[in-house]
C-alpha cells in the first residue's frame, strides 16, 4: 500500500486580529492509502469541511504539512497548487456549482478543455464515456437548469473525473438529494472506487459513511477515533449491516 496523501500536524486558525482568532483544526494527523475510501464524520461545527478544503489545496494551513503523492504541496504556489488541483484531484460538493451558461456535456469538459492535456475530440468522447457510466448521456445537451438534482450531481462526478484524478474529495456530495437519488450517486463512487480512485468524503449521512473503508470522527477540530469497517463489495449487500454496526460504534461513544 502507499500512502497518497499525509496530513502532519495540521492548524488551521481563522480570525483577522488576535482576539477573534479561532484554532478550528488542532494538530491533525492523517495518512490515507491509495485506493483508500475514508468517510469524515463529527458533528456541525467540528471542523470537517475545513479539514477537507485545507488536505485538498482548496485553502491554506496554518502550520503544519500536508504530503501528496510524496510532494509537500503545503508551501506549493497558487498557481502551483491550482495545477495539482486540476490535473490530480476532483471535487464535488453539496451543490454542483456547474456553470449555467454551458451545457451539461460543455460543463463535463470544461477541466479538460483548462487542463490542456488532451485534444478536443479526445476530451468529448472522455465526458461523452463518462456521462454513458453515470447514465446520463441522454442529457448531454441540456441545460443544467432543466434537469434533476441527481442528474447534476452524476453530472458533477464526470466533472470530477474528466482528467483521471488520483483523489476525489466530496463535500456532503449527497447532501441535496433524496434517499433515492444519493443511493445511486453513492453507487457510482464505490465503483469509481472500486476502480483504484481514492475517495476522501465528509458526510453526516451513516448510509453514506457505511459505504466507506474506514471512518474518521472528528471532535472540536481533532481526530477523535477512527472506525474501520473494511471494503465495501457492491456484489454483497452487508449495507444495512455496515451501517448498523457504525450506528453502534458511533453511539458507543456518545457520538
Ligand atoms: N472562513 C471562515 N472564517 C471563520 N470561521 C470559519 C470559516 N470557515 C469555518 N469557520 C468556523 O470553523 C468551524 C468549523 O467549520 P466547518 O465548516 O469546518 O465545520 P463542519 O464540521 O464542516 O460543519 P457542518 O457539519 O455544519 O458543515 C466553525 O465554527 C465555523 O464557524
Amino acid at each position: 500500500m502507499k500512502t497518497i496523501l499525509e496530513a502532519k500536524d495540521v492548524c488551521k486558525v481563522f480570525g483577522k486580529s488576535r482576539e477573534d482568532e479561532t484554532m478550528v483544526l488542532k494538530r491533525i494527523n492523517l495518512q490515507i492509502e491509495e485506493g483508500e475510501f475514508v468517510a469524515i464524520m463529527g458533528q456541525s461545527g467540528s471542523g470537517k469541511s475545513t479539514l477537507l478544503y485545507n488536505i485538498s489545496g482548496m485553502d491554506r494551513l496554518t502550520s503544519g504539512q500536508v504530503v501528496f503523492d510524496g510532494e509537500d504541496i503545503s508551501d506549493l504556489s497558487d498557481e502551483e497548487i491550482s495545477k495539482v488541483r486540476l490535473y490530480r484531484m476532483g471535487f464535488i460538493f453539496q451543490h454542483s456549482h456547474l456553470l449555467k451558461t454551458l451545457s451539461i456535456r460543455e460543463n463535463i469538459m470544461l477541466p479538460g478543455i483548462n487542463a490542456g492535456k488532451k485534444s478536443r475530440v479526445q476530451i468529448l468522447n472522455d465526458a461523452n464515456r463518462l456521462m454513458e457510466m453515470v447514465g446520463i448521456e441522454s442529457i448531454g445537451g441540456h441545460d443544467i437548469t432543466k434537469v434533476s438534482g441527481g442528474q447534476l450531481q452524476r453530472a458533477a462526478i464526470c466533472r470530477a473525473l474528466i482528467n483521471n484524478p488520483d483523489i476525489i474529495y466530496g463535500d456532503e456530495p449527497t447532501g441535496a438529494l433524496n434517499s433515492r437519488a444519493s443511493q445511486e450517486v453513492m453507487n457510482i463512487l464505490n465503483d469509481i472506487n472500486q476502480n483504484g480512485t481514492t475517495l476522501l468524503i465528509v458526510t453526516h449521512d451513516s448510509k453514506v459513511a457505511a459505504r466507506a473503508d474506514r471512518v474518521i470522527y472528528l471532535s472540536d477540530g481533532k481526530i477523535e477515533t477512527e472506525h474501520l469497517l473494511g471494503k465495501y463489495n457492491r456484489e454483497d449487500d452487508s449495507l444495512k449491516e455496515r451501517e448498523n454496526n457504525l450506528i453502534k460504534w458511533l453511539k458507543l461513544r456518545g457520538f
